[in-house]
């Protein structure tokens, strides 16, 4: 295996930091350069005292870093700093293998993301390029990309359920309902006081109702892989936990013929397990690795049915995803690095 020398933009952040953890295990990979913005110059340790034991480099400036010995980029900088970013990277670097974290690259469509974000897409000719790095569904396309878009925390444990489902015309499209859930990390780690232990413990709340972000990203692959429009409804809520995406997924159809496609599609994925008809999975069953659990279970009423997924939004809802993006593009077995278990209790 040879050495792949690997940047990563934002590692003083809550996925720059998952990442350096999963890669300092990958056995291809050396981590050459980390970028920060407000740490820049202190050594990743200060930020992270759990990184204390590791030769890491320099927080650097992303002006200061240097990509000439990079074979791959990863971008976890926050949505909207990444399009110009990964644009003066690719023109410096036009060799570059490149896995964003961020939403910049996961619409295919223009006027989706500028209706979504707000503003103009900065590097379109680069969003037409992108591929959307859902690994289980996009594996063919992301092994030719240079630039993957990885999917967001929510879009994955959503997708991961439904695309078979969809894809095999098993439930009404027109009748789907997610309610999912997130632990405080999914927010990142700046300061925000909506995200203070004062202001989120002991409660339970949903925001951004009927307009999340992620809604987009749902609506684009539901609908391929429908092949006609599809539309959720997806209310996203906070949780007093740190890690860990839980979505309950209410369908129109037969609970058996729901498990069965799902345990047919994914009987040989190495990151996706559908547990036993009528289990329910847990999300700390999940924490700190890149599994992703799917229950099915029957609703009381015939035809009706709940599906639950359940993932570590920092691991297979952002970095360790990432790896796996990593591997398919780099021609890697998908599982290098990613082998790590959940945390228990
Ligand atoms: N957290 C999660 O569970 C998930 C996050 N994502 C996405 O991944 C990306 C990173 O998220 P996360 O790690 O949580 O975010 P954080 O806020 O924890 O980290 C952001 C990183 O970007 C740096 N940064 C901030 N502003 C700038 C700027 N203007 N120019 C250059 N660097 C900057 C920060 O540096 P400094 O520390 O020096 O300020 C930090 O290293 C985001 O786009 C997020 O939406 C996707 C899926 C899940
Ligand atoms: C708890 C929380 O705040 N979560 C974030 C989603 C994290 C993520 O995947 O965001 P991006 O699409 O921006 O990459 C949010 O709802 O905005």
């Amino acid at each position: 295996m040879d050495t792949l020398n690997v940047a990563i933009y934002g590692a003083s952040g809550y996925t720059g930091a998952e990442l350096i953890r999963l890669l300092t295990l990958h056995p291809a990979v050396r981590i050459t350069a980390l970028s920060a913005e407000s740490n820049a110059g202190r050594p990743m340790a200060d930020v992270f005292p759990q990184f204390s034991a590791l030769d890491l480099p320099m927080l650097q400036t992303l002006k200061e870093l240097d990509l000439d010995p990079i074979d791959v980029l990863f971008c976890a900088l926050p949505h909207g700093t990444t399009q110009t970013a990964l644009k003066a990277a690719l023109e410096a670097k036009p060799s570059l293998k490149v896995v964003d974290l961020s939403a910049d690259f996961r619409l295919a469509d223009p006027k989706d993301y500028a209706a979504w974000y707000g503003h103009k897409h900065l590097a379109p000719e680069l969003q037409s390029e992108a591929v959307y790095g859902l690994v289980e569904v996009h594996r063919a396309a992301i092994a030719k990309a240079r630039l993957t878009g990885n999917p967001g925390c929510y879009t994955t444990t959503v997708l991961l359920a439904l695309v078979p489902l969809v894809a095999a015309q098993a439930i009404d499209v027109e009748r789907i309902v997610i309610d999912a859930k997130s632990g405080m990390t999914g927010a990142g780690r700046a300061a925000k006081m909506g995200m203070l232990f004062s202001e989120v413990s002991e409660g339970f709340h949903a925001y951004s109702v009927g307009k999340h972000r992620h809604t987009a990203e749902l609506d684009q692959e539901l609908s391929i892989a429908a092949g006609r429009p599809v539309t959720p409804t997806f209310t996203p809520h906070l949780v007093p936990m740190n890690r860990g995406i839980y979505a309950t997924i209410y369908a129109d159809g037969d609970p058996m013929r729901l498990h069965t496609i799902l345990a047919d599609t994914y009987a040989e994925e190495p990151f996706v397990t559908v547990l036993p008809f009528g289990e329910v999975p847990q999300s700390r069953h999940v924490r700190g690795s890149n599994f992703t659990r799917i229950g099915v279970v029957p609703d009381r009423r015939a035809g009706k049915t709940i599906v639950i997924s359940t993932l570590d939004n920092l691991v297979k809802g952002a970095s360790g995803q990432a790896v796996q993006n990593m591997n398919v593009m780099c021609a890697l077995p998908e599982t290098t690095g990613l082998q790590q278990l959940a945390l228990f209790p």
